[in-house]
């Protein structure tokens, strides 16, 4: 059986989970804080980084989330998450939108580490030059989303990758950054993602907060 390190706050690995729910298949969460020096990352992802999907032999590693969902994709085509049924242009949008909601957790992991430093070492305009990047890729969601009027999937009225990533990514963020205004800012992407959050995959995979034990900035 595969197995998928993942971690409990994670919106990278929490797309590879609902994706393998998506598509039924079987695998064995192993959760770790990849913070930590207990974790395992690095003796099958050279990026010491989570997701990694680990095949039945044990020694085969997928990692980065994005070519996860793509190599799962390809090689477990149904049921699709990027369905040959929508246009092309659309599927490729879909890639787009996963793109958009990585980069605001991207940045948003770079602004949550620069908070962990000791105050004299923290640079503001490092921390603001991230959450400007997040409202600017939220803003993008929230006009696509509005576009959508009031669908509950973005693309094809079907469940696609772009709804994996935006849920995930949203999950995530109210989680870390509880006193954003984001929901009160875009209440159409509020209503979006509380449809979502309604389907069994999202439901099942819910994000929760680690402990680091090690000090790493
Ligand atoms: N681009 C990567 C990002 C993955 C990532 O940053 N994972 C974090 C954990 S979490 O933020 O998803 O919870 C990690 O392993 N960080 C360890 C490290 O960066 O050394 C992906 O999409 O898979």
């Amino acid at each position: 059986m595969w197995t998928l390190i993942s971690a409990t706050p994670s919106p990278y690995a929490r797309k590879v989970r609902i994706a393998l729910a998506e598509k039924g298949i079987p695998f064995t969460l192993q959760t770790e804080v990849p913070w930590d020096s207990t974790t395992k990352t690095k003796l099958y992802n050279p990026l010491e980084k989570l997701p990694v999907l680990i095949l039945d032999d044990g020694k085969t590693a997928i990692y980065e989330s994005h070519y996860i969902m793509e190599w799962l994709e390809t090689k477990h085509p149904e049921p699709a998450l990027l369905p040959p049924s929508i246009e092309i242009d659309d599927r490729l949008f879909a890639k787009k939108v996963e793109v958009v909601c990585d980069g605001i957790c991207d940045a948003l992991v770079l602004a949550f580490f620069e908070k962990q430093r000791e105050p004299e070492k923290q640079s503001q305009p490092w921390a603001a030059r991230q959450m400007r990047k997040a409202d600017g890729g939220l803003q993008a969601l929230a006009t696509w989303v509005d576009n959508a009027q009031g669908a509950n999937f973005l693309i094809g009225n079907q469940l696609t990758l772009a709804d994996i990533a935006i849920g995930s990514m949203l999950g995530w963020f109210t989680l870390r950054f509880p006193d954003h205004l984001w929901q009160s800012q875009h209440p159409a992407l509020k209503k979006y993602w509380e449809g979502l959050e309604t389907r069994k995959s999202f439901a099942e995979t819910r994000p929760s907060p680690q402990t680091l034990k090690d000090s790493i900035v």
